[in-house]
């Protein structure tokens, strides 16, 4: 059968439905000011998106409400992930676990369990697709060893799927991370500062593989980055934040010296970031 042509507005629909969807989010932790003042974002299937902002702009609190691991406030606005309802007045859904398996989370640190094995903590990816007996004895099939192998060859690891998570150096263990997340098949990666505490070999890498993940697998990212020639370099859009606000969201080449000094402050201005 011949290829069907789509037709314009179709094609816009297509593309324009978005992976996520936060509408006017708020959150305040005791009785402090509010963390997150009234963010409105939506990201589209396949976007890489750069999060960025000084320490405290509330970067890691906007990904925690995304993966569903921070609830908003009461009466903070709502986030959707995939056309369904992730949480809502205050309340993250109860029947969150389907959502958050299509959601991969890659952070700084604390990524791996130290005493299992590189491919152990990969398959721990297909964990929402297994029986787990008490919650931790897993068996995985064939299928999922056999997804969890090649997620490693794909970001450089298979070689070391033996050896224990904390013999792996800070760049090989996002890797593992990352490869973790191929194997639950995420259609949206989080990562938190996934490259802040490796060196900038390590960190090109850690990037280069996120970034043929999207291009390959047209996964959605929202990557929080401290250093801007980084985002700059591999993500198309860029999202500034600065005390719980959005003040910036475009295409990387809007996002300015000019920008990055109202993003920054003095600390840009000294050439600091
Ligand atoms: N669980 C919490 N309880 C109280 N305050 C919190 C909590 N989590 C975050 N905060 C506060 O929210 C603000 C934003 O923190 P967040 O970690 O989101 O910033 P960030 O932009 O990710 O910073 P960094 O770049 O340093 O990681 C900070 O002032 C922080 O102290």
């Amino acid at each position: 059968m011949g290829a069907v042509a789509m037709q314009p507005d179709a094609m816009q629909t297509a593309v324009m439905h978005p992976d996520i969807s936060i509408r006017s989010i708020s959150k305040t932790f005791g009785n402090n000011r509010p963390v997150l003042n009234g963010i409105s974002l939506e990201v589209t299937p396949g976007e890489m998106v750069a999060l960025i902002g000084s320490s405290g702009s509330g970067k890691t609190t906007l990904l925690r409400h995304i993966a569903g691991l921070t609830a908003v406030d009461a009466d903070g606005g709502e986030i959707e992930v995939r056309d369904h309802v992730l949480q809502k007045g205050g309340k993250v859904i109860r029947d969150r676990g389907k959502l958050r398996a299509r959601i991969g989370l890659v952070f700084q640190q604390h990524n791996l369990i130290d005493r299992y094995s590189v491919l152990t903590n990969t398959l721990l990816g297909a964990i929402g697709r297994t029986h787990c007996l008490g919650g931790w004895l897993c068996r995985f099939n064939r299928e999922d060893q056999e997804i969890a192998r090649n997620a490693l060859s794909r970001v450089g690891m298979l070689e070391h799927a033996d050896r224990r998570a904390d013999q792996l150096s800070g760049g090989q263990q996002q890797r593992v991370a990352i490869a973790r997340t191929l194997t639950q098949q995420a259609s949206i990666i989080l990562a938190d500062e996934p490259i802040a505490s490796l060196d900038p070999a390590s960190a090109e890498r850690v990037m280069r593989t996120l970034s043929e993940i999207n291009a390959v697998d047209k996964v959605t990212m929202v990557i929080s980055l401290h250093q801007i020639d980084f985002a700059l370099r591999y993500c198309q859009r860029v999202v500034a934040m600065k005390q719980g606000h959005i003040i910036f969201d475009g295409p990387r080449d809007q996002f300015t010296r000019h920008k990055i000094v109202d993003v920054y402050g003095s600390d840009a201005e000294m050439g600091r970031v």
